[in-house]
């Protein structure tokens, strides 16, 4: 526990002020190994912070990755040290209830680093609404949704597997919608896998796909015509560039996703001037924050693009940050993917939170809504001698 602490504490009647904050990586197991084309997820780490304030308030926020450094610039470990390093100096002794100037602030000591941004400012907003006695989504303006429809990805790398795990899924009502992770192997396989599971599956589930940029623009139009013929009903991030999205636009009766492409607001504004998708996966790391989760959702809404709330497969207090801002949403038409906490096997919450019928119900308590069972975190949580078992790449 790396701990930070004001050198000078709180006048009397002062606005509350940022006072300490601390840091942990907390290493989950996963339910099985979860395939994608840029990393094999044997497990998941979690960067979880805690920002303790004058008034006694404690707001905690979550940082978290897919497959270490696989998939962006920021790992956990690089999380825990640009917090303990860069944003505690420069966020102690400041009023903890300006959360978007405190952000502003951060934001001249701080380039880049957007998902170590999104976990700070989760942890303001947690306190702040613990503080007001307010949901976070209330801070954001205000919830239009208490439920949110929930996608499930089938990633175990078996067609058979897939299958069996999606007829669970429908069995429990939990899920009804499948994004199969595809990219990893060849296109004909892939194309066969996908095909198979929406041939077993029929009109009871939505199939959509998610390539992680894993093809070249050649290889993604003959992909896409062969996946609208599978029956796939949406295409995430097929290659990785904006310019490509662009062109493959439109070419298919199915629809581009983008995900990768999206890193904040700035990126949204160019990929939507060169119209390089029909619908945006909105996270709240990748977009530095649930305040730039609400500028890339604006975004989208003013081009005509329709919204999808996205995962980095994070643990409860990130997708409960996520669901909170996804509840705010004008539109969210392709629902979201806020499985991450079912993906792993141990629960960390004092209360589980509410999977059920095909949606997860958004927390109404102060804050986030939720409270961890410091226990259960105290276990998993990683000590200096031990490094992450868990990614394997
Ligand atoms: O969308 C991604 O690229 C990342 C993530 C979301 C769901 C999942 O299985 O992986
Ligand atoms: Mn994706």
């Amino acid at each position: 526990m790396n701990t930070i602490v004001a050198s000078h504490p709180a006048a009397l009647n002062a606005a509350p002020l940022v006072e300490r904050i601390e840091t942990v990586l907390v290493d989950l197991p996963t339910i099985r190994p979860h395939k994608l084309s840029v990393a094999t997820m044997n497990g998941q780490t979690l960067m979880l912070v805690r920002i303790v304030c004058s008034d006694g308030i404690v707001g905690i926020g979550e940082g978290t990755t897919i497959g270490g450094l696989a998939y962006g610039g920021e790992s956990p470990e690089s999380m825990k040290l640009a917090l303990d390093t860069y944003f505690a100096p420069a966020m102690i002794g400041q009023d903890a209830t300006r959360v978007q100037l405190l952000m502003a602030r951060l934001g001249k000591h701080v380039k880049e680093n957007r998902f170590a941004k999104s976990a700070i400012e989760t942890a303001l907003l947690d306190a702040h609404g613990k503080r007001l006695g307010l949901p976070v989504s209330e801070l954001l303006g205000g919830r239009r949704r208490d439920r949110l429809p929930v996608a499930w990805t089938l990633a175990s790398g078996d067609t058979g597997r897939d299958i069996a795990e999606a007829e669970q899924m429908l069995d429990l009502r939990r899920h009804n919608v499948f994004k199969l992770k595809i990219g990893a192997k060849s296109q004909k396989e892939d194309i066969a896998h996908v095909a198979a599971i929406k041939r077993a599956l029929g009109d009871r589930a939505a199939v959509r796909v998610d390539v992680n940029m894993a093809w070249s623009e050649t290889q993604a139009v003959y992909g896409m015509a062969a996946l609208a013929d599978a029956g796939c009903e949406l295409v995430e991030q097929p290659v990785s560039s904006a310019a490509a999205l662009a062109r493959l636009m439109r070419r298919f009766p199915v629809p581009l996703m983008a995900d990768e492409s999206l890193t904040g607001p700035e990126s949204a504004f160019e990929l939507a001037k060169v119209h390089g998708a029909d619908v945006f996966a909105v996270k709240i790391e990748q977009s530095g924050g649930l305040y730039n989760a609400q500028r890339v959702a604006a975004i989208a809404d003013a081009a005509g693009i329709e919204l999808y709330g996205g995962t980095m497969l994070e643990a409860a207090v990130s997708t409960i940050a996520s669901a909170q801002v996804f509840s705010t949403f004008a539109n969210l038409q392709w629902g979201t993917e806020l499985f991450g906490p079912l993906l792993i096997t141990e629960e960390i919450l004092a209360t589980p939170l509410d999977y059920s019928d095909f949606g997860l119900t958004v927390p109404t308590g102060p804050g986030l809504g939720i409270t961890l069972d410091e226990d259960r975190v105290a276990f998993f949580t990683r000590h200096a001698a031990r490094k992450s078992i868990h990614v394997a790449l």
